[in-house]
């Protein structure tokens, strides 16, 4: 069962245009949505959220249309956007006052519970928050309605290791339910190596790769080497390649293929940052 799926998906502005954008989010799972600044990430998301109309394609979300049903769903989901969106003189316990009403779900002893482990001033006004503690209120009230879903767009983003960190072990201990899923965006990639299951890798308003982040990251791999080592690499074993100072950088879908072809070239794993500025900077063969 999938809780989000996404089939030929395309949303055309003046200047942008997402296309043919097809991914599906597993329930139990955590999907990463990575991709330059400007590819249209969060596009994505607010088209998932019924924020803006699709032109063409169809969403599910938890296997329901998310227009027809879209009461249904955004009960339980709980979204967390790029800016705070609440009130800057509201007070912790204010914020959860409105929640309360917006959500039959609604849960004070939990919002409490959350509050509690990240340290937020409950009767502080939010205009005094830090950055990361109005990104942890975000993140509270979200998970606070017990969603089945979470969606955050950046959630990581501008936020300290020590706080990332605990916000991504809040996200594991809610996927350790198999009824949740999470799909996240961010820049952060590193993050989102440590916490998805799934990584959707948008260019440009496309999707370059949708896949499973352990068989990416073992199956991919970068081989370092001269001009005349690259003049004997197989165009078939070549993804991307990018020439610098130093030789160059050759991006290959199949490491242990070509550890054994190349045995005397440099191989090394792939980050999904390196994976992502190869399918970006680098160069087909
Ligand atoms: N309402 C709109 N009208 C016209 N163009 C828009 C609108 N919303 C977004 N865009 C354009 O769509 C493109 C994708 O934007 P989007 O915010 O989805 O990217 P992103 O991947 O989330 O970027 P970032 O990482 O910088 O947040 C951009 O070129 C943006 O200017």
């Amino acid at each position: 069962m999938n809780s989000i799926s996404l089939k030929n998906v395309s949303k055309e502005y003046r200047d942008f245009a997402l296309r043919d954008v097809s991914f599906t989010v597993p329930q139990g799972s955590i999907m990463g949505l990575i991709g330059e600044n400007g590819a249209g990430k969060t596009t994505v998301l607010k088209l998932v959220l019924n924020m803006i109309r699709a032109d063409a394609g169809r969403i599910e979300v938890f296997g329901l249309d998310h227009i027809k049903n879209e009461r249904e769903i955004k009960e339980q989901i709980g979204v967390v956007m790029e800016e705070s969106c609440f009130y800057e003189a509201l007070r912790c316990k204010e914020a959860a006052a409105i929640l309360r009403n917006l959500f039959k779900t609604w849960d004070d002893a939990l919002f409490r519970t959350y509050a509690e482990r990240f340290g937020l001033p409950w009767e502080k006004q939010l205009k005094e928050f830090s950055r990361g503690m109005k990104m942890k209120l975000s993140i509270a009230a979200a998970l606070s309605h017990r969603p089945r879903l979470l969606i955050l767009d950046e959630a990581t983003s501008g936020l300290d290791p020590v706080v990332r960190s605990e916000i991504l072990d809040v996200f594991l201990d809610f996927i350790q339910d198999e009824e949740h899923s999470i799909l996240i965006s961010s820049h952060i990639t590193s993050d989102l190596e440590k916490v998805a299951d799934y990584i959707t890798f948008l260019h440009e308003g496309r999707v370059v790769l949708s896949e499973n982040k352990d068989k990416m990251l073992y199956g991919y791999g970068i081989l370092k080497c001269g001009e005349k080592e690259f003049a004997r690499i197989a165009p078939e074993d070549v993804l991307r390649c990018r020439r610098s100072a130093f030789g160059y950088e050759v991006l290959t879908a199949d490491k242990n293929a070509a550890a054994r072809k190349y045995p005397d070239l440099t191989l090394d794993s792939a980050a999904l940052e390196d994976v992502m500025l190869l399918m970006i900077k680098g160069e087909t063969v």
